[in-house]
């Protein structure tokens, strides 16, 4: 069996962050292992407590899983620290692992910039580069490329210019556009470099708690698979657009997906 790693964030309510992974994972039918960066304490209204796991047991957690199960994929989503960067970027280098997707949780639906100078330096200097996949949203893909997005062509313009920085491929989702949810993925190679836009409609659900979590984490799962980057996120973006059409409604605000929609 194929195995994927998650680190990320436990959120209590399950929407997000590592349940939202492991139930993701599970129903892509490949064994899921997972390494904490911090609990939360939230839920569907919102987040009211962030407890950071300390960089000497993140590390603990990661050296068990790496040194035993060594993971055919992996997924990242919100890391606490600089030095939880560091040592991320440390094991993935060790054990050179080379499908690699990585959610940059940076700024909030609201706009907020959440991760400090200090940790964005470590990212871009150390993790980044060793990446396969970002999958940035539309406020993140402006703000990694330092460019506004107007429409399809600076999108993909944005999306380049991530993509060239940190060599690795880029998909710039469109959950936060108020148009539609199309996709677009930059991916360039040795060979080709490829622009493929994932079109798909907006899905009037209010509930979408775990969206980037969830593609993130059924993109890993196809990857570890053996499937390309682009076959993988047409197969995520199809799952995705189903557990949020499923209209799971729990909860009394933002609630979260339906995970076994395809089971
Ligand atoms: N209302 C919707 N209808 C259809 N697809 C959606 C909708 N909202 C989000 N998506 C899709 O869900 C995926 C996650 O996108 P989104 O841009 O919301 O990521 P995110 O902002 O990182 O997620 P999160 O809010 O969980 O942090 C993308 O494939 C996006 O197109
Ligand atoms: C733990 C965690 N990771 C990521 C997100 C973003 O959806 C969240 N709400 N919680």
């Amino acid at each position: 069996m194929k195995t994927v790693l998650t680190i990320a964030g436990s959120d209590a309510s399950g929407g997000a962050g590592i349940q939202a992974d492991i139930k993701t994972l599970t129903v892509h039918k490949v064994y899921a292992t997972s390494c904490i960066t911090a609990l939360t304490a939230q839920n569907t209204k919102g987040i009211t407590g962030i407890m950071p796991v300390p960089p000497d047991f993140f590390e603990e957690q990661m050296d068990s899983v790496f040194s035993d199960i060594k993971p055919d994929a992996v997924k990242i989503g919100m890391i606490a620290s600089k030095e939880q960067v560091e040592i991320i970027a440390k094991y993935l280098q060790k054990y050179s692992i080379k499908q690699v997707v990585a959610d940059p949780v940076m700024i909030s639906t609201s706009g907020t910039v959440l991760v400090e100078e200090k940790v964005r330096e470590v990212l871009y200097e150390k993790l980044f580069p060793n990446i396969s996949l970002l999958t940035p949203n539309l406020p993140e893909t402006e703000f990694l490329s330092g460019g506004k997005i107007t429409d399809r062509k600076t999108r993909e313009k944005a999306a380049e210019i991530i993509a060239k920085r940190w060599n690795c491929a880029v998909l710039s989702k469109g959950g936060h556009s108020e148009q539609n949810a199309d996709d677009f993925l930059y991916e360039k190679s040795f060979e080709s470099r490829k622009k493929v836009w994932y079109p798909a409609c907006r899905i009037n659900n209010p509930n979408t708690h775990g969206t980037g979590c969830t593609l993130s984490s059924a993109i890993a799962a196809n990857l570890a698979k053996g499937f390309s980057i682009e076959e993988s996120v047409k197969k995520a973006k199809d799952y995705i657009s189903g557990a949020i059409g499923a209209m799971l409604n729990l909860g009394q605000g933002n609630g979260p997906l339906d995970h076994m929609w395809d089971l």
